[in-house]
């Protein structure tokens, strides 16, 4: 039953045809059955989810026409919910239980769904294969020797192994679209301030943005209407009017100018990648679209200063974590021992790199060397992106370098990791929409082609994204755990 999709769930719910506890109930005993294989959930809420479900199934009539109701679904573990432990799979955070629910889980609750549990994750949301979670691996669905990605990596492996057909993720650098193209499914990362951040557990604040991992494109613009909108307790979100962003989908590409960039590709590219990626872009233009080249001359650059900038801010959100106002706590006989011992047991290796490489960046005689230059540099990004919008409607590039990696191959080298994330990164820096859409196999793993859209503009991101769906019909097979597509 789980492997549909939202629109199906809720059209077979809507019909009266099923009850939101048969749903629930299915999603939970899938996760019982695969979710020791994968690993994809820190924690699963089987008793509130069950007792919410019950309830809904005697919900009057007025509330089944809810545009989630009776859905289930999982939120990455940065997202705060309300009595239900949040750790950003870090020590430090062990037991921490939120008073409060994070806006978009409010908002898909007041929606009629069901959180179902809460998903594995980089430690804070620092990597891009989910090895950095203080707990436990999670394994790609399609090769359980190989990463899902990061940081969203429980997300999108619960959403590729048919356990639930929606999750949240969050995306700093990268960590919604490239998760979602290892694991074969579609990932979206809105624009900077569409999304409410309140709630989420702060890694860089003026990069972090929330969004969905799908089956289909179509979910994806769904499940974005029903997250989307200014909150007044997230000061960042943006006050553009909450759109209909299904609305523009089968309006197709023609017309359309698709920007083909080849500044970013690197030596790391692999050729069954840019192949993949080739084809996809090829389909575009067969369903009418106008293919250009484009250039982002400065996107080279991109990684050197995400990886300056990111730190800073992480540095300075992570400096709450003291064993005093949160969480997990060691003793000392000063107080100065107490800090120390705390964060030295709380944190893991990449978080105590990050802090250590943005305390450097940020301080007095290092700032402008090198935090104020990375600043500078996203500038030119962004400006270097504005340019190419004269020249196209979207931007389409490989989601990652490679296809889902084995565990351990990056590890011991976090300039190897951290380049994983050249074709990602740019859209953050300058605060743009991504998504990525799986476009076939190289080596038998999936590979995901990334569409790049102007500010706010989801609508024609979405549009081309879907058109490219319809296109290229059923290119991946099931995965080798779980449950077929
Ligand atoms: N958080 C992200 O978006 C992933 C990125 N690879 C990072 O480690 O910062």
């Amino acid at each position: 039953m789980s492997t549909n999709t939202v629109k199906e769930i809720l059209a077979s719910l809507q019909r009266g045809e099923s009850k939101p506890s048969e749903w629930t109930a299915d999603v939970l005993r899938r996760i019982r059955q695969v979710d020791p294989q994968v690993g994809a959930f820190l924690t699963v809420d089987e008793e509130g989810a069950t007792a919410r479900a019950k309830a809904l199934d005697d919900a009057p009539a007025d509330e089944r026409g809810k545009a989630l109701f009776g859905v289930p679904y999982a939120l990455k573990d940065n997202m705060c919910t309300a009595g239900i432990r949040t750790t950003a799979a870090s020590r430090i955070l062990e037991n921490y239980i939120p008073p409060y629910d994070a806006t978009v889980a409010e908002k898909l609750r007041a929606a009629g769904g069901i959180m179902v549990g809460k998903t594995n994750m980089d430690e804070f949301a620092m990597g891009s294969s989910t090895e950095n979670s203080a707990y436990q691996k999670t394994k790609n669905p399609y090769d359980l020797d190989a990463v899902p990605g990061g940081s969203s990596g429980g997300s999108a492996a619960a959403v590729a192994a048919g356990l639930v057909p929606f999750a949240l993720g969050s995306d700093t650098g990268g960590s919604i679209r490239q998760p979602a193209a290892f694991c074969g499914v579609v990932g979206l990362k809105p624009t900077y301030g569409r999304v409410s951040r309140f709630g989420l557990i702060a890694f860089a604040s003026s990069l972090d943005q929330i969004g969905p991992f799908t089956r289909t494109v179509e979910d994806a613009a769904y499940v974005l209407n029903l997250i989307s909108g200014r909150d007044l307790l997230d000061s960042t979100s943006a006050p553009a009017d909450v759109e209909d962003f299904t609305a523009d989908l089968q309006k197709g590409v023609q017309g359309l100018r698709i920007g083909v960039v080849r500044d970013i590709d690197t030596e790391g590219l692999q050729p069954g990648v840019r192949a993949a990626v080739d084809g996809a872009i090829d389909t575009l233009r067969q369903a009418g679209a106008e293919v250009v080249e484009v250039s982002l001359p400065n996107s080279h650059y991109a990684v050197a200063a995400y990886y300056l900038l990111a730190p800073a801010e992480a540095s300075s959100n992570l400096a709450r974590y003291d064993g005093v106002r949160y969480g997990r706590r060691a003793e000392g006989e000063t107080l100065l021992q107490m800090y120390q011992r705390t964060r030295s047991e709380g944190f893991g290796m990449e978080v105590k790199r990050r802090i250590m490489i943005g305390t450097y960046a940020l301080s007095s005689g290092y700032y402008d060397a090198y935090y104020k230059r990375a600043q500078q540099m996203r500038t030119l990004i962004l400006r270097d992106f504005e340019a190419a919008f004269q020249h196209c409607d979207v931007i389409a590039t490989p989601t990652a370098p490679t296809t889902a990696f084995k565990f351990g191959e990056k590890t011991d080298n976090p300039l190897q990791m951290y380049l994983n994330d050249i074709y990602t990164i740019p859209a953050n820096l300058a605060g743009i929409p991504g998504i990525s859409v799986p476009c076939g196999l190289s080596d038998g793993l999936p590979v995901g082609l990334q569409l790049l859209g102007r500010a706010f503009d989801e609508k024609t991101l979405l549009r081309v994204a879907h058109a490219y769906e319809q296109a290229r019909g059923d290119v991946l097979p099931a995965p080798s755990v779980g449950v077929a597509q």
